[in-house]
């Protein structure tokens, strides 16, 4: 949650001509990345100078003093042992290749009240705005994911409604970011941000005590265990230095209560939003683009029953559709990163002697990464076809590797993120579900504005307004 938080409170900056720009935020300058080739040598070649994040990532610590460091999650957590520890379990939990099939009963689940969503809401065929229909279906999927099966819909949609309002509190916090004074001219709305903290750990910490006393260890059988099951499971190194841990001080502890709220709210940040903004881009280049939808169409309508995971992992074209949106609108629009010193500065081509860029932020514009003219032939087109065998994008994953940069809509280098297997899962599954039930057609009279909207997420500044149809009974 974090690093969506983060990435709100410093919008998309005016100046788009020069790969490299400095400004201050009025505390410490942010260099500007938008170009591949220094992205790459930043991320690849000087992983180790770019691989923490700001400390003062929010607009407002929530946690603020000794205490900070005390509630770290995966992404404020600097590079080491401990960072090691919380990034295996979160990978153990749900984000390895090997888990995704685990996940197909909650997946299927949440397709089908989707759908049955949709069908009741389109009948004959309507006009409907869908964002928040898609965050109905994913957001108890992802915390199911989190807290287990058995959390009930109550308790999800309070998190749900409690995430929906930090979404909006983060994008409103720039006002009083920084300055004494603006804290006290909106003082209330101050109160209301921190506040949130506290209202996570009253949702949270039941759920937590419940697993904690529970015999949880039974009957996951081969299935998908909760990510908290492994939270409370895992132990970290006391000392969070990578000399003493080498030297043999390999004392361990479990994870405070205040650490276990910190990364079950990121885990529940960063999904949802993503998977759903996403999913949306994508929905909406297909209502804009029937070739495209028929193409996926072609793929879906092969396959026979629910489309679990191992279907849906054999369709190339949805693939393709699905890096290409995350590419034109990567849902979080900026990966940060510490410049701890001028060396750094000079990395990623800056080290001008005008503006001291010690103790800078790198801000990596991903979305401008992606349609950077020489790495793309018409960078702004929604052209699937590039990721195809034989297409320029052909061997372009979700990370990039060493060599090249060419997109990076989860990142890159180190502290790329882990989970962008799941969350394309979870797009190419829902997409599949809706066009193979449903039309997708622009609303009468109006058209689909691709307009982009950088707050929380990267979202379409008009949401989604589509016109859907049942398809008739297929075989
Ligand atoms: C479409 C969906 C998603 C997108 C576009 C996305 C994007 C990103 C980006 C750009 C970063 C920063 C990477 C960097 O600094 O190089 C990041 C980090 C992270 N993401 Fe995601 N993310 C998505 C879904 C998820 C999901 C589903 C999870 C977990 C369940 C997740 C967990 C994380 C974590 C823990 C980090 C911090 C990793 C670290 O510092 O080691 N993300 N994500």
């Amino acid at each position: 949650i974090t690093v969506v938080a983060a990435a709100a409170a410093f919008q998309r900056r005016a100046c788009v001509a020069s790969a490299v720009h400095v400004q201050h935020d009025g505390q410490q300058p942010i260099i500007e990345i938008r170009d591949p080739t220094i992205a790459r040598r930043a991320l690849m070649d000087h992983a180790e100078a770019f691989s923490n994040r700001p400390l003062n990532i929010f607009p407002v610590a929530l946690v603020s003093g000794p205490l900070r460091r005390h509630s770290d999650n995966l992404t404020s957590v600097p590079y080491g042992p401990r960072w090691r520890a919380l990034r295996c379990t979160l990978n153990a939990a749900v984000l390895h290749p090997s888990r995704l099939g685990h996940m197909d009963p909650l997946r299927l689940e949440a397709m089908d009240t989707l759908v049955a969503d949709l069908r009741a809401r389109c009948g004959g065929g309507s006009e409907l705005v869908v964002r928040d229909i898609l965050n109905a279906a994913v957001f108890p999927l992802v915390a199911r994911t989190c807290f287990g099966s058995g959390v009930d819909d109550g308790h999800v949609l309070a998190m749900r409604d409690l995430l929906r309002a930090f979404v909006l509190a983060v994008d409103g916090a720039k006002d009083f970011a920084g300055s004494k004074m603006a804290k006290l001219l909106h003082w209330r709305r101050w109160r209301r941000f921190l506040a949130f903290r506290g209202r996570q750990a009253e949702l949270f910490l039941p759920l937590i005590n419940a697993r904690r006393n529970s015999d949880r260890h039974l009957g996951h059988g081969g299935g998908l265990t909760p990510y908290l099951d492994l939270l409370l499971d895992v132990r970290v190194p006391v000392d969070d230095d990578d000399d003493h841990t080498a030297g043999g001080n390999k004392a361990l502890r479990p994870l405070t209560d205040d650490e276990l709220v910190s990364l079950l709210s990121e885990f529940l940040g960063a999904g949802p939003g993503t998977v759903v903004s996403s999913m949306e881009w994508t929905l909406a280049h297909l209502v804009l683009q029937p070739d495209v939808q028929n193409n996926i169409r072609r793929e879906v309508d092969a396959v026979e029953g629910a489309l679990s995971e191992a279907h849906v992992r054999q369709m190339p074209y949805m693939r393709a559709v699905v890096l290409e949106s995350l590419r034109l609108h990567p849902p979080i629009p900026f990966a940060l990163r510490d410049v701890a010193d001028q060396g750094n500065a000079a990395v990623v081509g800056y080290a001008a002697a005008n503006v001291p860029t010690e103790g800078a932020r790198a801000h990596f514009n991903l979305g401008e990464i992606g349609r950077d003219k020489n790495a793309w032939t018409d960078p702004d087109a929604f052209r699937p076809e590039r990721f195809l065998a034989g297409g320029e994008g052909e061997g372009v994953g979700l990370v990039p590797g060493p060599k090249e940069i060419k997109m990076m809509p989860f990142g890159a280098g180190r502290r790329a993120c882990p989970g962008g297997g799941l969350a394309t899962m979870h797009v190419k599954s829902f997409v599949a579900a809706l066009v193979r039930e449903f039309e997708w057609a622009p609303p009468s009279g109006a058209d689909v504005d691709l307009a982009e909207l950088d707050g929380f997420f990267k979202v379409m500044k008009n949401p989604l307004r589509a016109h859907v149809t049942l398809r008739p009974q297929r075989g």
